[in-house]
This record gives structure tokens, sequence and C-alpha cells, in this order.
């Protein structure tokens, strides 16, 4: 039965919609677990991540998913203080061999998302872990349209200034992300 761990940080609330969307995705696929793990400012003492719960139910997952908002073309600090944290699970490569998959989303059209996604690569390929691309085709460019902003790497999703939801288009990608990942996750414990 394949787990999927999702963790993520959202500031106001678009990535964790983007992050039930991976969830909903993933749990579609028969037999699929999917744990959806916040990261939160109150775990972030002295600059770095703690949270041991959060860190065994990570471990416990064939997959996990990372998600944060493009904070100024990059990972959001509190995204990026779990990662450093991340480093004492790659002394042990603890994470080696499970799939990874990552998705961001931001407030402009491009925003420089592409350099948040290729961080969550790098991170994943540190961790030895093998990574998992939403391969959803570009359906249309309007708001409800999978993968109207052509993320390959992962999943890209933009909401505009003092809008709350997130676009049908946009959940519904990050959903195909999430069944792909369980998909994935199935296989690879096949091995076939
Ligand atoms: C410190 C900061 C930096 C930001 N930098 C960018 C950026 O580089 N590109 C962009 O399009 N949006 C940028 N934004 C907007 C965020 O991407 C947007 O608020 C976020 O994706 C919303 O997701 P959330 O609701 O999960 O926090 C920035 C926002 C903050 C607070």
């Amino acid at each position: 039965m394949p787990a999927v761990a999702i963790i993520y940080f959202s500031g106001q609330g678009h990535t964790h919609q983007l992050a039930e969307a991976v969830a909903e995705g993933a749990t579609g696929v028969a037999g699929t677990t999917a744990e959806l793990v916040r990261i939160v400012g109150e775990d972030i003492v002295n600059g770095r991540w703690k949270n041991a719960d959060a860190m065994s139910k990570l471990n416990a997952a064939d997959a996990i998913v990372f998600g944060t908002p493009t904070y100024m073309g990059g990972y959001a600090a509190q995204f990026k203080a779990f990662i450093d944290t991340s480093s004492e699970v790659w002394m042990k490569q603890g994470w080696k061999d499970k799939l990874a998959a990552g998705f961001t989303h931001s407030q402009n059209l491009s925003g420089d998302k592409q350099s948040t996604l290729i961080g969550l690569w790098v991170n994943a390929m540190q961790h030895g872990m093998v990574w998992v691309s939403p391969a959803a085709p570009v359906e249309g460019y309007e708001a409800d349209k999978v993968n109207r902003l052509a993320g390959y790497a992962g999943v890209m999703a933009q909401t505009p200034w003092g809008t709350e939801r997130v676009s049908d288009g946009d959940r519904r990608t990050a959903a195909l992300l999430g069944a792909r990942i369980a998909e994935a996750a199935a296989r690879w414990a096949k091995g076939t």
C-alpha cells in the first residue's frame, strides 16, 4: 500500500490548497494513503525547523512531494529551514530510493517558479531520490485548464494578488501529480 507524504509551507493558504489537491489525486489511486505535513513557523527555532513527528511521517513514506510558495524566485525561508534539517537524513541517505516530486505557487505568471522547482529537484537528488514529473500535457491557457503554465519539472500554480481560491486548472494539475506519484510508487514497490 503506497504511502505518499506531502510536506509544504503555505503563508496564505494557496500552496495548502495545492497540497490538498495532490493528496486527493494520490488517494484516488486504489490503496494509496496520503499524509499532509504542513511546515509552520512555530517549529523553527534559531532558524532551524524541528518536528520529530513530521519527520517520522516522511521517513515512513514511499514518496515525498515537496511544496513551497515562490518567494524572491526560490523557496520560502520556512521551507528552506526544513530542507536544512533534512541534512540529518541526508547524512544517512535515509530517503534514498524514495520517489519525489514538487509543486510551487506564486503571484505572478512566471514569478521565477522554475527556479524554485529546480531547487526542489536538486534537494531530491542530494537525497538520492527518484524524481517524478507531472507528465501533464498543456490542455490550454485558461484558468480551468490543466498545466496552463506549462510546468514539466513540477507543478506550477499562480493566483493573482487578492484572490483566495486557486484555479481549477492548477488544482487539477496538482491532483494529476498526486495520482502519478501514487501510481509510480505502486510500480516502484512491485519492481516492474
Ligand atoms: C517574501 C515574498 C516574496 C515573494 N516573491 C515572489 C516572487 O519572486 N515571484 C512571485 O511571483 N511571487 C512572489 N511572492 C508572492 C507569493 O509567491 C505568493 O504570495 C504565494 O505564492 C502565495 O502562496 P501561499 O498562499 O501558499 O503563501 C512573494 C511573496 C512574499 C511574501
